[in-house]
């Protein structure tokens, strides 16, 4: 079932920098979630930082139990273990084939025979869709290519934890769509948690059971994804919908003048919720609640068109409800999206009352 993190009060400096500080959520066990963020506010150091090769400042990493922050390097070591790291180029190792790449972990980890490891390499070479192309080096294949074989290596020694760092850098969207979906299928196959880092915003919309926001030094906001969907927090609404308008700017924050140039404007109405993705047999995702969960949970009226289709919201695809659109509450519960009831960091989320003849899936 994966194990669940839990992250307390987690500070990360370097020298007089501060990456982010006092960071608290949970990881559910099992489930997908994404990390966004905008450039630089330190996602790759919250990885590197639950696996162990950075040294937070203060707070507490809980896994099993135990606090990672507080244990000795040979602990630490078995740990780890429990680690499947997926970095964004798929740190390959350019001279060796595809076949030693991935069966590196084995041989340097395990004591495992090579007919073992063959047995191994070739399920999680299969898994990942590069059966035939064993022989190859990681110079001669594709940017999707050589992910898929990074997640080969990342998943070899059954890893309950999976740390993803931007699947999409790199990537068409087509390819990309590739890489979410063997995600989702992965995810619903073996028995780990799944933390991703990305930037697409598709990615975050249809992908995980989770999203957080690191924003300006902190966590802006973690929790289940309709929590975050449906959100009218500024710098949320403007991250996951893809505006100029709202509290980042061009490098970082926005200063007052600009923030004041922007009083007045109006905001396009929160686009719907799309469904999640499905795993690609129809099979239930591992997490899989109802669509409209969370918000009827918690009293939120998702923005009108939720739930309708997996495209919805997705900035560039227009969305056009049916002339009577359901609302969440009178449709029957659709399949293929939930509400987690982790609902961590409750604050700041609610949802729009837009009116659904104007609605458009596209955001400036
Ligand atoms: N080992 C290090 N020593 C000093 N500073 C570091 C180190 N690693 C990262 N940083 C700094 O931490 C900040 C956050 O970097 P990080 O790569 O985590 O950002 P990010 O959110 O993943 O960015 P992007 O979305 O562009 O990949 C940057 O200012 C970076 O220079």
């Amino acid at each position: 079932m994966g194990v669940e993190i839990a992250v307390k009060g987690l500070t990360k400096t370097f020298g007089s920098q501060t990456i982010w500080r006092d960071v608290t959520l949970t990881l559910p066990a099992g489930e997908i979630s994404v990390m966004l963020g905008p450039s630089g506010t330190g996602k790759s150091v919250f990885l590197k930082t639950l696996v162990g090769l950075l040294k937070p400042d203060a707070g507490s990493i809980v896994i099993n139990g135990r606090d990672l922050t507080r244990l000795r390097e040979a602990d630490l070591y078995e740990v780890r273990k429990l680690f499947g790291v997926l970095f964004q180029d798929g740190a390959l190792f350019g001279s060796m084939n595809l076949y030693d790449n991935v069966a590196f972990p084995l041989r340097e980890h395990t004591k495992k025979t090579e007919s073992e490891i063959k047995r191994i390499v070739t399920e999680k070479m299969d898994l990942v869709g590069l059966s035939g192309a064993e022989g190859k080096l990681p110079g001669e294949i594709s940017g999707g290519m050589r992910k898929r074989a990074g997640l080969a290596r990342a998943l070899v020694l059954d890893p309950e934890i999976l740390l993803i760092d931007e699947p999409d850098s790199g990537l068409d969207p087509v390819r990309t769509s590739y890489i979410n979906q063997l995600f989702i299928d992965l995810n619903a196959q073996i028995d780990a948690t799944f933390l991703i880092v990305t930037h697409d915003i598709n990615t975050a919309r249809t992908v995980p059971d989770n999203i957080g926001l690191l924003y300006h030094k902190h966590l802006a906001m973690f929790g289940p994804r309709e929590m975050l969907l449906s959100s009218e927090e500024p710098v949320v609404r403007q991250f996951l919908n893809a505006q100029t308008v709202g509290p980042i700017g061009m490098s970082e924050e926005k200063d007052a003048d600009e923030l004041a140039a922007e009083q007045g404007q109006e905001l396009p109405p929160l686009p719907p919720i799309a469904l999640q993705l499905g795993t690609s047999d129809g099979s239930p995702r591992r997490a899989e609640r109802p669509a409209g969960d969370w918000c009827r949970a918690n009293g939120v009226t998702p923005p009108p068109g939720s739930f309708l289709s997996d495209k919805a919201g997705v900035p560039g695809v227009r969305h056009q409800p049916p002339a009577e659109a359901p609302s969440v509450s009178q449709a029957e519960p659709s399949t293929g999206s939930n509400g987690s009831n982790d609902s961590n960091g409750s604050n700041g989320s609610n949802g729009s009352t837009a009116d659904s003849s104007e609605l458009v899936g596209e955001v400036s």
